[in-house]
């Protein structure tokens, strides 16, 4: 099984005036993916981005070689879907409290052509996966409850993710197909080793990152980036 991990820096943190600027720095200074929070002001109360921003971003992400990972906490989700597959995401995620019918939200995510993902807040539970482990390709856990940047990492979250870690391998072993394990929320240069030995193998930085002190390299994010990919080496 392909042990890499994967950092994806959340874009709600970062600079919105120079926001192609940021992804390019962020990308290139050792991180993988555009994490892309969408929030609605009713399943979440805060209200952020949409399909606009994510055309505008996406020629910037190529350039870079990141994927787009759209992560809804919109209610409903489904309207949604075809719109960010439009224009541009790679990866659709949602919340199953936010899907009237979770399968053929998964399907439609699939059906455009992205990948799909469930995304559980810190009190939801796994069950959830039971009958849709076929739909899903990447799998996350909420370690905040969703709606802001800044916020503490939940400490139960490890315990959730070794029990989906553990569905995942056997899952694996029994299909010899991967599924992505990410985490969001409170992640930082000192708690993402334990994180990763909890399971996850993508982890998302928001606050951690964007919010590092500018320091005298030309790119602000080599140093935060290089102590995140240094832990997670102590874990491999
Ligand atoms: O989806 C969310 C919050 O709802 C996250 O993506 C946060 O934006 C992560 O920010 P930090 O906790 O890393 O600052």
């Amino acid at each position: 099984m392909d042990k890499t991990f994967r950092i994806a820096p959340s874009i709600l943190s970062a600079n919105f005036a120079k926001l192609g600027q940021e992804i390019e720095d962020v990308i290139t200074s050792g991180t993988d993916i555009v994490h892309f929070d969408v929030m609605d002001n009713h399943y979440v109360p805060n209200l952020t981005i949409g399909p606009l921003v994510c055309d505008a971003i996406r020629e910037t992400a190529k350039k870079v070689g990141a994927l787009i990972d759209v992560h809804l906490m919109v209610k409903p989700v489904d309207r949604i879907i075809p719109d960010f597959a439009k224009a541009g995401a790679n990866i659709i995620t949602f919340h199953p409290e936010a899907s009237e019918h979770i399968d053929r939200s998964l399907a439609m995510v699939r059906d455009l052509g992205c990948k799909s993902g469930l995304v559980f807040n810190p009190a939801t539970s796994l069950s959830y996966l039971d009958h849709v482990m076929d739909k899903v390709d990447m799998i996350l856990l909420m370690s905040v409850n969703p709606g802001f940047g800044g916020q503490k990492f939940i400490p139960e979250t490890l315990e959730k993710l070794k029990l989906a870690r553990a569905r995942i391998d056997a899952y694996y072993e029994k299909t010899g197909r991967q599924i992505w394990l990410e985490v969001d929320g409170g992640v930082n240069a000192q708690n993402i080793a334990e994180i990763a030995r909890a399971g996850a193998d993508t982890f998302v930085a928001g606050s951690a990152i964007f919010g590092s002190p500018k320091d005298t390299d030309a790119n602000r994010y080599n140093t935060v980036v290089s102590e995140m990919r240094a832990s997670l080496a102590t874990v491999k």
